[in-house]
């Protein structure tokens, strides 16, 4: 499909230094992406359960992975965040114990995730359902389309119900998983009756106000990976600020889409406000793939392992339709993939200088983040000091 491509490899040095680069360092800016990136190896969390997140004054968002057994849930886990391929789940094991996995190590979206097991009645009284669901952000219930999803339905009923008393704000997100099997009719008629039961269930009890969010998926698609994206994109807060950054961008460049990607997960945070094809975002994840694949191949030579993927990387395909797509680097872990028309792309240097003003943009957008994190750590270490003095640590003066 491409005509032609070039690619700017990672670690490698391959592309000389632009203008524009030399700009960036002359002013510092790549700096502050080392504090950045400083501050969120601190923010790495241990196997604690979630103390040392209490002392950095940061609370990730808590993504709970739940549905009936062999329903696909450590699959997706697998797939979206392991890079495994979706034949290898056939083998995967029956998960018999809550797993629970930091995401923030090694791309820019902080969140955990918690895979539990199929078969556990997590509302055994022994069982602290309401430790869980407080730090809850989002509840992905995962419906296996393949099978009978009547016991599946009042589980997700159960579920939501005793998950919403607990925390109001949790965002239930329901994936009416492994759709590859059935046919674009079938999906559609599935996806009707099983929003309509489920809503059904909670009008009967009362509930109407709780909103679910329902998803077409599949692994051996990039559906997964699209669903995935709009569950974490709600757990940004600062989503609208960077929409509009891109609506700005994009407008101001000729550009006809732009998508703001996490490199590893394939996750896109956030895109303009222009309406998104599965097409698209398909052909971006496929970029991704091919610039980080051939930076693993050519441009990692000599340095440490790790994602080969850093300020230099970057690429340009231009498809046989006169449209081209350009990636770019933006922080250490995000990447910006956009389309636009040939006639577009010839005034580059308009686009890179615009480029440039949105990743500093984007960068202040973060550093006010750090700067909220960093003051709240801070009070939650005093706080700690204090609470550790009342309790007799310091001799009381007599
Ligand atoms: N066709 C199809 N099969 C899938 C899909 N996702 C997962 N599977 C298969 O479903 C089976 C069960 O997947 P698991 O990920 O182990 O399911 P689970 O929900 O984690 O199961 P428990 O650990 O027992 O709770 C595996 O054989 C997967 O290959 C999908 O999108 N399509």
């Amino acid at each position: 499909m491409a005509t032609g491509e070039e690619i700017g490899m990672g670690c490698g040095r391959s592309a000389p230094l632009s203008r524009q680069d030399e700009g960036d360092a002359a002013l510092g800016y790549y700096d502050n992406e080392d504090d950045l990136e400083a501050f969120s190896n601190t923010e790495l969390c241990s196997e604690d359960g979630g103390f040392s997140d209490y002392l950095n004054g940061e609370v990730k968002p808590r993504i709970l992975l739940m549905g009936l057994r062999r329903s696909g849930k450590s699959s997706i886990q697998k797939v979206v965040f392991h890079k495994m391929s979706p034949n290898e789940t056939l083998f995967l094991e029956s998960t018999n114990k809550i797993c629970r996995e930091e995401v923030s190590s090694s791309s820019f979206v902080s969140f955990q995730i918690w895979d539990f097991p199929g078969q556990i009645d997590f509302f055994d009284p022994t069982f602290d359902y309401e430790m869980i669901f407080r730090g809850t952000g989002a509840l992905i219930f995962v419906i296996d389309s393949q099978d009978d999803y009547v016991e599946a339905l009042s589980r997700l009923h159960l579920t939501v119900t005793r998950a919403y008393k607990v925390n109001p704000d949790i965002n239930f997100e329901v994936f009416i998983h492994k759709v590859d099997g059935l046919s674009d009719d079938h999906k559609i008629e599935k996806q009707r009756d099983i929003h309509k039961r489920a809503n059904d269930d909670l009008a009967d009890a009362g509930l109407e106000q709780i909103h679910l969010s329902f998803y077409l998926t599949s692994i051996y698609d990039h559906s997964i990976f699209e669903a995935f994206s709009k569950v974490v994109q709600k757990l940004i807060p600062q989503l609208p600020t960077l929409e509009n950054l891109l609506n700005i961008f994009i407008s101001n460049s000729g550009i006809e889409k732009a998508f703001l990607f996490d490199v590893v997960s394939k996750i896109y945070i956030a895109t303009d406000s222009s309406p998104v094809d599965m097409q698209t975002y398909e052909l971006c994840c496929d970029m991704i793939d091919v610039v980080i694949d051939i930076s693993c191949i050519y441009g990692l030579a000599g340095s440490e392992a790790g994602l080969p993927y850093d300020k230099e990387s970057m690429a340009i395909i231009h498809l046989n339709n006169t449209t081209v797509m350009y990636l770019k680097e933006v922080t250490k872990f995000l990447t910006m993939v956009c389309f636009l028309r040939k006639e577009s792309f010839e005034r580059k240097g308009l686009i890179d200088y615009n480029f440039y003003c949105l990743k500093k943009a984007i960068q202040e957008v973060f550093d006010v983040r750090v700067k909220v994190q960093q003051s709240r750590k801070l009070l939650s270490q005093r706080r700690w000091s204090k609470l550790t003095m009342t309790n007799g640590a310091p001799s009381k003066p007599h």
